[in-house]
């Protein structure tokens, strides 16, 4: 018999009970529900979130998508009135547990939001403030080598090389996201969260970001939402649909796209609501 395990509502549940994508997930989460004081944004959310894949998070707005986003690395905690019960592990580990630590965790689930939100300083103390805070670098030759390799994998290290000790909010919108973006790997994520990181770009950075995702996934696992569902259709490889605070269905994003099961998801991708 599967062992249960005692969330963080003291509710019993089994973890990775019959896994739907056929591998161990990088992040699982089981009957996750969220409430804002007595409102309750998410009626229990049943999601695997496999390794080394886009998965894209889509429905109408309000439908809870940023909210379980935000449960992944536990940016909720910072919200007084939310509270969260069910399961959510990293690597089979309760991410709830009272053993782990949030600034830790958050190094391990990082995340991108919708506006680029450099911090007022120079494009090299914005990626270089993390690797500091969490002692990945002990000389500064060490640190200028997570500083290049960062902004090389986030694809903006032939625009910046030259002006690293210019102001990182002086970077035109797509950069900025970026640099936001080299932010978030220079401390060794293994999971990237993407709350609609191109709604506040143009169609030129938008593409440039969505190359980029694509290129992410080789080595992170990436968990994005977006109400663009071209875009979705374009990055991902695994599609959840969200209605009113449930998960409706999730599926390879191909089939999701062609061959949704449930009709409101049909509704929603053939735009007839939302
Ligand atoms: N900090 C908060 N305090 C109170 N209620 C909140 C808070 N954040 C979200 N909510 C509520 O929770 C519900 C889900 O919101 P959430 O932002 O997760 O939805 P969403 O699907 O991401 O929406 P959108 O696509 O518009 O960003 C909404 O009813 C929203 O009003």
């Amino acid at each position: 018999m599967t062992a249960h395990t005692q969330t963080m509502a003291g509710i019993a549940v089994r973890p990775q009970a019959g896994t739907l994508t056929g591998t161990v997930p990088k992040m699982d989460a089981r009957g996750v529900k969220v409430y804002y004081g007595a409102k309750q944004a998410l009626k229990g959310i049943d999601l695997e979130i496999p390794e080394r894949q886009v998965t894209a998070l889509i429905g109408p707005s309000g439908c809870g998508k940023s909210t379980f986003l935000r449960c992944l690395n536990r940016m909720n905690d910072t919200i007084d009135i939310a509270r969260i019960e069910g399961l959510i592990t990293l690597d089979g580990q309760d991410i709830y547990d009272r053993e782990i630590d949030p600034v830790q965790l958050r190094a391990r689930v990082g995340m991108v939001f919708q506006k680029p939100n450099p911090f007022p300083k120079s494009i090299y103390d914005n990626i270089s403030y993390g690797p500091r805070i969490h002692g990945l670098a002990s000389r500064r030759e060490e640190m200028d080598e997570i500083v290049t390799k960062s902004l090389q994998r986030a694809g903006l290290w032939n625009e910046v090389k030259d002006r690293l000790k210019e102001p990182g909010t002086g970077l035109s919108g797509g950069q900025q996201q970026r640099l936001c973006i080299a932010r978030a790997i220079a401390v060794s994520p293994e999971v990237i969260l993407m709350d609609e990181p191109c709604s506040a770009l143009d169609p030129i950075a938008t593409a440039h970001i969505e190359e980029l995702i694509d290129e992410l996934r080789e080595n992170y696992t990436i968990v994005i939402v977006t109400h663009n569902m071209q875009q979705a259709a374009r990055v991902s490889q695994r599609t959840a649909f969200f209605h009113l605070g449930e998960m409706v269905e999730v599926g390879d994003t191909e089939e999701i796209f062609t061959t949704p099961r449930d009709e409101r998801t049909q509704g929603y991708i053939t735009g007839r609501y939302g």
